[in-house]
């Protein structure tokens, strides 16, 4: 199912506006994309592959009954916005783990994912689209070991966080000479000049609806999104 013109989304955990997202499971790639998505409108929705957390979901009682219950769609099992939230509370209590740790974790296991399925030498340019929070941090991390994985990395951030953590990935991306891109520079279709598209945008801390202020932003990629020709998007 894999063509060679087949592209791929990565959705890093989010809820996204974006009808077309998903998160990355590294099973999925057995399984027909069109077969695994979901209205996010309706609550975040994120399909995990990891053995440790799907045994972490269903010893954590009420927090494993979602993941349980969908875990038969196929292959892949899925979070709710709160049980994802959930255990980032728990790895970040009783289990000491860090902000910056986690998010390293994140970024490489996708990059890493997507290294397993997509080869450099076949699906070299990536889009990173990252959004303001941490779920965007995810999404510059994994650019970075793309790089270094041999692919050609671009980065869209247009939200900037003024926090030290976020700026030491963006130099360490700059340092590497990866482009990061406006908004307005991003073509129409971001099908022909892109083989991957990660979309860090949201994780789960997106709330309500989108906000007026950052609305010309996102609805920018709604449309590029909408206008990606169907078959050339693989949804990760
Ligand atoms: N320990 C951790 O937390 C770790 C988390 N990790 C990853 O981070 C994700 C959670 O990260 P997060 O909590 O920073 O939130 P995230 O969803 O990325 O974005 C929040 C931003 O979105 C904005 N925003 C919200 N709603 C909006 C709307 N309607 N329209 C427009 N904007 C809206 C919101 O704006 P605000 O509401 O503050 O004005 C804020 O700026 C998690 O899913 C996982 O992938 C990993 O790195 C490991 C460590």
């Amino acid at each position: 199912m894999l063509g060679k013109s087949r592209r791929m989304i990565c959705s890093l955990l989010t809820q996204t506006p974006l009808h077309l997202a998903y998160y990355w499971s590294s099973s999925i790639y057995k399984t027909k994309p069109s077969t695994h998505l979901h209205n996010f409108s309706s609550g975040f929705l994120g399909p995990i592959s990891s053995p440790a957390i799907r045994a972490f979901c269903s010893k954590s009682g009420e927090v494993g009954g979602m993941a349980s219950s969908l875990q038969n769609q196929g292959s892949i099992s899925y979070l709710t916005q709160r049980e994802a939230a959930e255990i980032d509370e728990t790895l970040m209590g009783p289990l000491g783990f860090s902000v910056d740790q986690l998010m390293e974790l994140a970024g490489l296991s996708v990059a890493t994912s997507i290294a397993e399925v997509y080869k450099p030498s076949e699906y070299n340019r990536v889009l990173a689209i990252c959004g303001p929070g941490n779920n965007g941090g995810d999404g510059l991390v994994a650019a970075r070991h793309l790089y270094h994985f041999g692919y050609k990395p671009f980065v869209c951030y247009p939200k900037r966080t003024p926090k030290p953590l976020y700026s030491g990935l963006v130099t360490q991306l700059e340092s590497l000479s990866v482009p990061f891109l406006s908004v307005d520079e991003l073509p129409v279709d971001l099908s022909k000049d892109f083989d991957i598209l990660v979309d860090a945008m949201f994780g789960f801390s997106f709330h309500g609806k989108l906000l007026d202020t950052h609305t010309i932003f996102y609805n920018s990629f709604n449309f590029m999104f909408m206008h990606m020709r169907r078959d050339a998007a693989t949804i990760l």
